[in-house]
């Protein structure tokens, strides 16, 4: 039982592995290919149709009117020789069987006495042996062997009476009796050829259908296989980035001609949420790139854009001795109006001093917030007395500047270190240090005020 179970299992598990396989395969197959299996798959009933077609078709040479006529040559050639066998007259039965023998088809024609002795004969009979030769009674087809038909009829003895001796009137008739028969072999028909044409004739109307069938798939494959893949090639083209592919509405079938419908229909939805997407992308991009550069509270560049700028100042300074200089800000006792006024009357102030700087400076030079209630100037291609000037008249703008905030009025005033960047100052690190430096002084000296320092100097009231 056990083993009953195991055996069952494993052929279960085979068919399955089989059917999987077998399915496995018909998926790997293209439409095409799927047709012409279709196409070809009534061909093994065809065949088996068309042998049994073959094998019941009757043989030519047993065409039962063939056979007819066979029985009737040769009842007609017993009727006709009834006369020489039974006189027994060889000569006369030559000429009739020379007549007759010369015919195409008959390859031997015998005639026998009752006791079997060949009273003629031409060509030797193959077919029928003596003993069903006798056996005949009534003119019948006998047996075809060898390509050979042979019809046999018996040769009857003419009815007489015979006088039984008792008056003149008293006789018996005597039966007429078999005196002899009468052996016709002839050509049996080409039943095979006949045969083979009938199975060429079928073979090529089956030919004919299959190539028929095959055309026919080829081209529907062609005909629903070719849009399939122009929708596969479509999507593949999307899917590279190009979104102006379209697929033809005039396309074959209506299924079809729906498919690339809603299939255009999906790459125009995705087109226009992709242009959406990108569009945020890249707000997002810029924003995120605008506030990686830009402090959030003046709008002016940050540290970071400062320090880019002052890097390739410093760079060109030494490459092409453009000269340029570096200006500290930082505002004098900011800390008591975010103490007084709060954070935001702070925050607001700031802004006020951005602007104000900002309009003080030329539209090359850099303004930047870097810190705190700390900016920095970067004024470019110029020389320190045009900067003392510009410096100069913005310390006086900031100290005039009456801050008000919730009915209370602030003065301000800030401080400005300057340094000169020239050749001799060899990295942004170094001209930050002497700015800075300057700026310490101008707040050391008294704040509200502008400190000028050389590359190497000890530094000057601007
Ligand atoms: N409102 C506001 N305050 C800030 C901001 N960033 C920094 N601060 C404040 O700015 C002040 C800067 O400090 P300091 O420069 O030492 O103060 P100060 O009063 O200006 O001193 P001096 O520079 O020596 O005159 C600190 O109190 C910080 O809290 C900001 O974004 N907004």
């Amino acid at each position: 039982m056990a083993m009953d179970l195991l055996k069952f299992a494993h052929e279960v598990k085979w068919r399955d592995m089989s059917w999987s396989v077998c399915t496995g395969w018909l998926r790997s197959l293209s439409l095409t290919q799927h047709l012409l299996l279709l196409a070809l798959t009534p061909l093994p009933f065809l065949l088996v149709a068309f042998f049994m077609v073959h094998e019941v078709e009757p043989k030519a040479s047993h065409e039962p009117a063939r056979l007819a006529r066979g029985v009737a040559s040769v009842h007609l050639l017993a009727t006709a020789v009834e006369a020489g066998v039974y006189f027994r007259r060889p000569h006369q039965l030559e000429q009739f069987v020379d007549a007759l023998g010369g015919a195409d088809n008959v390859t031997a024609l015998a005639i026998y006495d009752h006791s079997g002795r060949p009273l003629v004969e031409r060509g030797r009979p193959v077919v029928a042996t003596w003993e069903r030769v006798r056996a005949v009674r009534t003119a019948s087809f006998i047996d075809e062997r060898g390509g050979r038909m042979a019809f046999v009829a018996p040769v009857m003895s003419m009815p007489t009476a015979r006088d039984d001796g008792i008056g003149d009137a008293l006789f018996t008739l005597v039966e007429p009796n078999a005196a002899g028969w009468v052996l016709l072999e002839i050509d049996a028909p080409a039943p095979v050829s006949a045969g083979d044409q009938l199975f060429l004739r079928h073979a090529l109307l089956t030919l004919a259908a299959l190539a028929g069938s095959i055309y026919v798939a080829l081209r529907l494959g062609h005909a629903w296989g070719d849009p399939m893949l122009r929708v596969a090639d479509a999507v593949k083209r999307v899917r590279a980035g190009q979104w102006d592919v379209r697929l033809p509405a005039d396309a074959v079938g209506r299924e079809m001609q729906q498919l690339n419908e809603g299939i255009n229909a999906l790459i125009g939805t995705l087109e226009g949420t992709r242009r959406a997407v990108q569009a945020g992308v890249d707000e997002a991009r810029d924003r995120f790139a605008y506030q990686a550069m830009h402090d959030h509270l003046t709008g002016l560049p940050n540290r970071r854009a400062f320090d880019k700028a002052l890097d390739e100042a410093v760079a060109a300074s030494r490459r092409a001795s453009d000269r340029c200089v570096l200006c500290f800000i930082d505002l004098d006792f900011f800390k008591t109006v975010n103490d007084i006024g709060g954070h935001a009357a702070g925050d607001a102030l700031l802004r006020e001093v951005a602007r104000l700087i900002q309009q003080g400076v030329r539209t090359e030079d850099l303004t930047s917030r870097i810190g705190g209630d700390e900016f920095a100037l970067l004024l470019r291609n110029c020389s320190t007395d045009d900067a003392c000037r510009i410096v100069d008249s913005l310390c006086r703008a900031i100290s005039a500047l009456r801050f008000r905030w919730e009915g209370r009025e602030f003065r301000v005033s800030a401080s400005f270190g300057l340094a000169e960047i020239d050749a001799s100052v060899d990295s942004s690190a170094a001209a930050l240090k002497i700015a800075d430096d300057a700026c310490y002084a101008a707040k050391r000296e008294g704040r509200n005020q502008v400190v000028l320092r050389q590359p190497g100097s000890q530094g000057r009231l601007a």
